[in-house]
């Protein structure tokens, strides 16, 4: 259990009273991060309730998505998500203009984008892969990030002010053995939390709550897979992502249906190119599991 400082404890019943009845309610996230070390959860929400920037750090298929929607849940607050490596131009942030029709006039309509929602409703910006970003996004995402909170809107000409309550949480696909680097200015506007792979008797909880397999000697075994293939990651024999609670939630799930070695083939090893890195796979995985 998380003991929240006062600052945290205010701003979840204030923002949760706020956005009660708040018509983008479905936004809210739906929780179910599992640390392993609370501090990555209570820091990231002290940061958030002093009005900071959230940089969530960490190798892919860590739970940084799942922290984000927790950090959602815990304020009732909406959030609104952009991935930099999809929505690359400034009108997926920002939004666009469209021609509807009104009593039979054709009026050019203003639809906001993520960005400018969350800014004006004073909800949350998740902005996923943002070391993705291009360099002509990355001044739409510093007016944000900056302590003005302000952006003028080259498609209305206006100067969006945030509302106090508006939050932003970013993710960095940085891993173990490290990735596109963050743009040095864009990461000093962040408070940083690093979010690694769970493992032990939390990555079992995650398993368990999260897969269908109930056999906990099952889960025990592939618990014990993630150490090693993590070691393996650590020590640069194996890529990152071989190590991912995604894939190893994908195992387990087909694990329920098929032999685990043929699950762990599929989830794990085929995702992988390199022929020597598929191999030390296998051969961990045969260590746990039989044929
Ligand atoms: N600590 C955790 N607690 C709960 N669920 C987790 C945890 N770690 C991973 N998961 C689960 O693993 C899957 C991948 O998590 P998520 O999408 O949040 O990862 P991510 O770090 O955002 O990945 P990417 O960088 O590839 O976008 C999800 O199903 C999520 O529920």
């Amino acid at each position: 259990m998380i003991t929240w400082p006062p600052v945290v404890v205010k701003a979840i019943e204030t923002r949760t009273e706020q956005f009660r009845h708040d018509p983008d309610r479905a936004l809210i996230g739906s929780g179910g991060y599992t640390a392993d070390d609370e501090a990555i959860v209570h820091d990231a929400a002290v940061a958030l309730a002093l009005g900071k920037n959230v940089l969530l750090k960490g190798p892919t298929g860590s739970g940084k998505t799942r922290l984000a929607e927790t950090l959602s849940a815990l304020f009732g607050q909406p959030m609104h998500s952009i991935n930099c490596s999809v929505d690359l131009d400034a009108e997926a942030l920002l939004g666009f203009k469209t021609i509807v029709h009104q009593n039979g006039q054709a009026v050019i309509e203003y639809v906001p984008g993520p960005v400018i929602q969350a800014m004006t409703k004073g909800h949350l910006l998740y902005i996923d892969e943002i070391n993705m970003a291009k360099p002509e996004t990355l001044p739409i995402l510093n007016g944000v990030l900056d302590y003005r909170r302000r952006l003028t809107n080259p498609l209305t000409g206006e100067v969006v002010q945030a509302k106090p309550t508006f939050g932003v949480i970013a993710a960095v696909n940085e891993g173990y053995i490290g990735t596109v680097p963050l743009n040095e200015a864009l990461k000093n506007r962040f408070v940083v939390i690093d979010v690694p792979y769970v493992q032990g008797a939390t990555l079992k909880s995650v398993l368990l709550a999260q897969t269908t397999v109930t056999d906990e000697a099952l889960i025990d075994r592939f618990v014990a897979l993630s150490a090693d293939l993590l070691t393996q990651v650590r020590n640069g024999q194996i890529a990152e992502e071989a190590a991912s609670v995604r894939a190893l939630l994908d195992a387990c799930d087909l694990a329920a249906y098929m032999p685990p070695l043929r699950a762990i083939e599929r989830s794990i090893v085929d995702k992988l190119d390199d022929e020597r890195e598929r191999a030390a796979v296998r051969n961990i995985a045969e260590t746990w599991f039989e044929e």
